[in-house]
C-alpha cells in the first residue's frame, strides 16, 4: 500500500525551479502562496529531498492561522508530518524544518547513514532506514502508509521528483508556471536525474485542470 502522492512546484516559464546557483527565488505570486498553504494544510505529510533542505532551508510549516486551527480542531498537529529524503543523514541540526512549528518530523535514510548522523538527528526526528545506498522511496511510502499517512505532498526538488516518477510513485503533478525566464543549463527543473531514454517509458499525464494564477498559469496533471 502507498499513500496518495502529489507534487506541487513553482517553475519559471522556461521550466526552471531556481537559478544555476540553486538559490531559492520567488516564482509564483500571492494567490499561489495561499493555494499552496491550503493544499499543504490538507495533506498528512510533506516531503522534500536533502538538496532542497540544504539549498532553501525551508520550514514547510502551514502559514495561515485559520488553516492551523482547522488542523488542530480535527485533531491533527498544526503542520503535516515533515519528511526529508536523505541517504546519508546530512540534514543540518539547525535546519528550520527541524525546529520551526510543532509537529512530527521523519528523516528517511539509507543503510549508508552513519551511526553518528543517526544519533545526531534522532533528538529532532524519527528515522526510517530504507535502501542500501539511496533511499528506497517505495519502501518509505509503504512505511508511511503503515503509520496512517494517506496523502503526501512533495515539494521537490527535481532530483527527488525524477526518482518518484521513475518509480511510478506519483499520482498527481501540479505546476504553477510563473511569468519569468530564469535560464541556465544546470538550473534545476521539475524532473532532473537521468531522464527516460525510450518513449515507451515516458510518464504519461492527463491534464485535469488549468487556471490563470496571478501572471502565470496553474496546471494540474494526473499520472495515467
Ligand atoms: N520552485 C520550487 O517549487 C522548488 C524549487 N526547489 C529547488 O530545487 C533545488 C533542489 O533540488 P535538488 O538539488 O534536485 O535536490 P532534491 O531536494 O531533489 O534532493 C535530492 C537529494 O535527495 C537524496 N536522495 C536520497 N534518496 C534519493 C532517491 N531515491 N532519489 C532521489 N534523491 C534521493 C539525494 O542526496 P543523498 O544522496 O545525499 O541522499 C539527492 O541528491 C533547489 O535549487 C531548490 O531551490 C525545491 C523545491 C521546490
Ligand atoms: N510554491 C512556491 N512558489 C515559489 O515561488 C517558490 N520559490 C517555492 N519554493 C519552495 O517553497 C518552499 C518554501 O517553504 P517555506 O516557506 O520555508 O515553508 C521551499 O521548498 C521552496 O523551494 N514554492
Amino acid at each position: 500500500m502507498k499513500p496518495f502522492v502529489f507534487v506541487n512546484l513553482a517553475m519559471s516559464a522556461d521550466g526552471k525551479l531556481s537559478t544555476t546557483e540553486r538559490r531559492q527565488v520567488k516564482i509564483s505570486g500571492r494567490s499561489d502562496f495561499l493555494r499552496v498553504d491550503e493544499i499543504k494544510a490538507g495533506s498528512d505529510a510533506i516531503m522534500v529531498g536533502i538538496g532542497t533542505v540544504i539549498a532553501d532551508d525551508p520550514s514547510l510549516t502551514v502559514k495561515s492561522e485559520r488553516l492551523k486551527k482547522e488542523r488542530t480542531d480535527r485533531g491533527c498537529d498544526e503542520n503535516p508530518v515533515r519528511i526529508i529524503i536523505d541517504s546519508e543523514g546530512r540534514t543540518p541540526e539547525n535546519a528550520e524544518i527541524l525546529h520551526k512549528g510543532p509537529g512530527r518530523r521523519i528523516i528517511a535514510v539509507s543503510e549508508k547513514a552513519s551511526d553518528k548522523n543517526l544519533e545526531r538527528l534522532s533528538p529532532y526526528a524519527d528515522i526510517i532506514v530504507a535502501g542500501k545506498d539511496k533511499v528506497d522511496l517505495g519502501g518509505v511510502m509503504e512505511a508511511l502508509s503503515d503509520i496512517g499517512i494517506k496523502k503526501v505532498m512533495v515539494e521537490g526538488g527535481g532530483t527527488l521528483i525524477w526518482s518518484l516518477f521513475e518509480e511510478n510513485l506519483i499520482d498527481e503533478f501540479y505546476t504553477c508556471i510563473g511569468s519569468i525566464i530564469i535560464g541556465g543549463q544546470s538550473a534545476p527543473t521539475a524532473a532532473d536525474g537521468t531522464g527516460f531514454i525510450k518513449e515507451e517509458n515516458f510518464t504519461k499525464l492527463e491534464l485535469i485542470d488549468m487556471e490563470k494564477a496571478d501572471d502565470g498559469v496553474l496546471l494540474r496533471w494526473r499520472v495515467k
